[in-house]
């Protein structure tokens, strides 16, 4: 795609920027894979296993038939957590931590999704494949998850309700069931107290490697070490693993156990069909590969004469290098070409590793704090085109970075009171001969009834009377009268956009009096 793209940028970035700089944190959850940040690291638990089986409850409720239920964040209602098929802590605790990445445009069904995905990922499992999109839904689905006392007769019928061959069905339990295990105080029938200091919940693992993907689950079942509490259960009704890994004769167990390399590809399609399972209706994006330059967090203010501009370039696959040269070019309006050499500011990894993205920050210098260009406000700002090295032009195929300079923040907003009863004023520029149908603001952070981020736009009005604030823009303002902060947005010929500068009372100057 093309940036900007804010709904697939925000996805792009929760997707891949998993650790280090500008990391939206999610990776620090199961880092290392043994991690259990609510049950402790040795409960015998861990965060990667919890989200994995989280994603397979959420999804589970889907009907092929009927189109509804599959991945969309209904295991967040107290109604399918209280079900007898989806017990345990391991549902809430998941959603607490993986929410970290939910915005105005990453639902809490895609922020399950790529949470699973960067946990796998970075717990020795292969990379998947992920596609945003996915609408949290407003109520509980139909139940139907699976449960280990049903008889394979049944598992058979619930996964193809869920969309999944009998064959499918064995490959993706072996998958899931590479992490984790059954756990004493939601099945004391399958699993004893263990009395384990190590595993302070006495969880009886499915494999001896629970916090890393592997096909040790398959090479221990066709070796018969398994200690697999769904295989080897002192009760056979609730051996349903066993059932499941047997039910073609082993084929599918034994073609694990012989390759790992098959078991890793294998998991990487079936984890992507299971996250990819959601209602009908619900259109999900291309599978968001990584951009390989990507302008982030820009932020643009008038103060006065001068446009203030801050932001971060990303570069994929580059590792840090202190004698590389990056520039900026900012294109104006006037077919003006500002050249800027940038100052590395960080880098980050995804998937264990594998990759590593180097940024530079618009900044002239290093700098703690938030250090803008000054830019010429009559000239304005069209777009950025980056050079690394003095090599490629990187210009996304000759369209450059559109920076929009129409409606953004003004410095002359302020405040009259920052405490209850609140009395602020939010001033927005905007460039003269623009003509934007609307000029409203977004409040940052709002949900609806059942949780869901959803964008609140409130209008500024027109001005009767145009403010200038310097040649080129005019003023719009609002006054306020709540501890919200807000971005800056407008439709122009239809086409909407907001910025990434919220601004609240808090962050305000006192007004002139
Ligand atoms: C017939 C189908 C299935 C049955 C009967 C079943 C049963 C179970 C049971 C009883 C547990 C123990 C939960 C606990 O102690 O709280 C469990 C854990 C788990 N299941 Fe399944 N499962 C099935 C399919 C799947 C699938 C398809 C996946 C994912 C692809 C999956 C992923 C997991 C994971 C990761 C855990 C470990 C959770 C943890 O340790 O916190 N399961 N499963």
């Amino acid at each position: 795609y093309v940036w900007p793209s804010p709904m697939l940028d925000a996805l792009e970035a929760a997707r891949w920027n998993q650790d280090g700089h500008n990391s939206a944190l999610l990776a620090t959850f199961i880092k290392p894979c043994n991690s259990d940040l609510v049950e402790g690291t040795n409960s015998g638990r861990a965060d990667v296993a919890d989200w994995v089986r989280t994603a397979y409850h959420d999804m589970a409720t889907h009907n092929v038939a009927d189109g509804t239920g599959g991945l969309d964040a209904s295991i967040r209602f107290l109604e399918e957590t209280s079900r007898s098929e989806n017990p345990g802590t391991g549902f809430n605790n998941t959603l607490s931590e993986v929410r970290v990445v939910n915005d105005r445009y990453v639902s809490i069904a895609d922020s399950l999704a790529v949470g699973t995905i960067i946990a796998i990922e970075n717990c020795g499992g292969p990379e998947i494949a992920f596609r945003g999109g996915r609408i949290d839904a407003r109520e509980p689905n139909t139940p139907g998850v699976p449960e280990p006392q049903q008889d394979l007769d049944s598992h058979i019928a619930a996964f193809a309700r869920q969309g999944f061959t009998q064959t499918e069905m064995i490959k993706l339990v072996a998958c899931g069931h590479s992490f984790g295990g059954v756990e004493h105080a939601p099945f004391p029938e399958i699993v004893p107290e263990i009395n384990d200091p190590n595993n302070t919940l006495s969880v009886a693992h499915f494999d001896t490697t629970f916090t890393h993907f592997d096909n040790d689950v398959a090479t221990e079942y066709m070796s018969g070490t398994t200690q697999n509490p769904l295989v080897v259960g002192s009760n056979d009704t609730t051996n349903s693993d066993k059932r499941i890994f047997g039910s073609d004769g082993n084929v599918t167990m034994k073609s694990f156990a012989d390759s790992p390399e098959l078991f890793a590809s294998t998991c990487a399609d079936m984890f992507a069909r299971m996250l990819d399972t959601v209602p009908r209706g619900v259109e999900l994006t291309e599978v968001i590969t990584p951009l390989p330059v990507k302008p982030h967090n820009l932020i643009l203010r008038l103060a006065g004469d001068t446009l203030k501009l801050a932001g971060e370039v990303r570069f994929w696959n580059m590792t840090a290098d202190a004698q590389r040269t990056v520039f900026m070019l900012l294109d104006d309006h006037t077919g003006g070409t500002r050249n800027v050499t940038l100052t590395s500011s960080g880098v980050s990894t995804a998937v264990s590793g594998r990759y590593s993205a180097a940024w530079y920050t618009f900044a002239p210098r290093p700098s703690n704090a938030l250090t803008f260009l000054s830019l010429d406000a009559i000239a304005g700002i069209k777009s950025l085109r980056f050079v690394v090295d003095h090599g490629k032009l990187e210009d996304q195929g000759g369209v450059g970075f559109a920076v929009q300079d129409g409606v953004v923040f003004s410095e002359t907003s302020c405040y009259t009171s920052q405490h209850p009863p609140y009395k602020w004023r939010l001033d927005v520029a905007v460039r003269n001969g623009l003509d934007p149908s609307r000029v409203f603001l977004v409040q940052l952070g709002a949900e609806d009834s059942v949780e869901r981020q959803i964008i609140v736009e409130t209008d500024i009005p027109r001005p009767t009377q145009p403010i200038a604030a310097n040649a080129n823009y005019s003023i719009w303002s609002i006054e306020m009268t709540d501890d919200n902060s807000y971005f800056v947005g407008a439709e122009v010929d239809g086409v909407k956009f907001s910025g990434n500068d919220a601004s609240g009372a808090a962050d305000l100057s006192p007004c002139a009096v």
